[in-house]
């Protein structure tokens, strides 16, 4: 069991300090490389979504929301985080009504890169209103907004490739997550943060239930900022980096979306290569300094590898970014935010494949007490997929 933990706003300020020795590669050459906002996203895998596949999407979502809103007023609240259970059951009725098409182009990436942009959701920014300033004045929409159908739109999509879940801890359990430029945040390690590089990253890479699929879909990105991608089968380890990151170091902690506290509870190490060769990644909320100097070594030798293959994508509105969590790590470059109202506004679906398994070794670890919102983990995929 490791000990001695810093807490996590001493790591954070190590990183944006750059002294970190593990994470200073990472941090300042992405920094240097990434701040202009070119699209390097050759060898993405793109996909189109079909206009009646696209259209189908919008449509359904659309018909759920005038359910919802034709209900009385007190039920309609009830959706806000949408894992009401009539909510559930109507994404379940419309994902079964979709076309095939659409479960197709959310079918997990199989490439090297691990990551496919796909194309083509129907997205006005007219109808869309203000960017809101942070994920709880996102959450106040109504069921008659364009945010809130396009929220069912990602809701319908997650469902097509898995099984969307929340996190009870970040942004009150909500399936859809808001992904906006929050004042007061601005360098912070979070998807609220926004002049401050956004170190790549695994999803929730501290917890053992973290996302297999994760879900980006852009409603407004009009700087055009860059989402960085890395994937773990593009990397090139020598045998002894490989062999040290494959063994149990350092613990990962939650990130600050969850709160602040976390350095009291256990953290047990985790391996950073996984058997199968998958990544769990995160250096701003590991304590690089307590790995030994072949760890650090090891560890920095797999960030100038990330940083050698990274690629960015520029988000346009109705795109999609797909990735596989255990292949691909993930950030952004810094940006100015405008706080007028038309700042970059992204939403985020965490998707668990159930036929895909993790090292069992992870079974034993806590997660730091936190836990998973499934209302899709105990009702059968409506379209079963033929191409897994
Ligand atoms: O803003 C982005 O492009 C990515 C943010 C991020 O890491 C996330 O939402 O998990
Ligand atoms: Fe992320």
């Amino acid at each position: 069991m490791w000990a001695g933990l810093p807490s996590r706003t001493e790591l954070t300020t190590l990183r944006h300090l750059g002294s970190g020795e593990g994470n200073t590669s990472v941090n300042n050459v992405l920094r240097e490389r990434h701040t202009a906002s070119g699209d390097d996203a050759g060898g993405l895998e793109r996909r189109d979504l079909p206009d009646a596949a696209a259209h189908a999407v919008h449509d359904t979502a659309e018909e759920i929301a005038a359910t919802i809103e034709s209900m009385p007023r007190s039920s309609a609240r009830r959706f806000s985080t949408l894992t009401d259970p009539e909510l559930i059951e109507l994404v379940e009725a419309g994902c079964a009504r979709l076309p095939h098409e659409v479960a197709t182009a959310v079918r997990p990436p199989a490439t090297a890169c691990g990551a496919a942009v796909v194309s083509r959701i129907p997205v006005t920014d007219a109808e869309l209103g203000p960017t809101p300033r942070d994920w709880r004045a996102a959450a106040r929409r109504t069921p008659r907004s364009a945010a809130f159908r396009h929220e069912l739109a990602m809701l319908l999509l997650a469902r097509c490739a898995g099984q969307p879940f929340g996190w009870l801890g970040q942004q009150d359990g909500r399936l859809v997550n808001t992904i906006v430029p929050a004042p007061g945040h601005e360098d912070e390690q979070s998807g609220a943060g926004s002049t401050t590089l956004l170190a790549p990253h695994t999803e929730d890479a501290f917890h053992p239930a973290r996302a297999h699929l994760l879900l980006l879909g852009c409603l407004r990105n009009p700087d055009r900022v860059a989402t960085t991608i890395s994937s773990v089968r593009e990397v090139r380890l020598s045998p002894v980096a490989d062999r040290r990151l494959r063994t149990r170091v350092l613990p990962i902690l939650p990130d600050v979306s969850y709160g602040n506290d976390f350095h009291r509870q256990p953290c047990p190490p985790v391996a950073t290569v996984g058997p199968a060769g998958t990544l769990r990644y995160d250096p701003a909320y590991t304590p690089l300094d307590d790995g030994d100097a072949e760890f650090r070594s090891a560890y920095t030798e797999l960030g100038a590898e990330l940083e050698r293959v990274c690629r960015t994508a520029i988000l346009r509105p109705g795109q999609l970014l797909l990735l596989d969590n255990d292949v691909v790590v993930h950030g952004r470059v810094p940006f100015t935010p405008r706080y007028d109202g038309t700042d970059r506004w992204l939403l985020r679906v965490n998707i668990a494949l159930p036929q895909r398994n993790r090292d069992p070794a992870e079974r034993s670890e806590t997660g730091y007490g936190q836990r998973t919102v499934t209302p899709f983990a105990h009702t059968p995929r409506p379209t079963p997929p033929s191409y897994r």
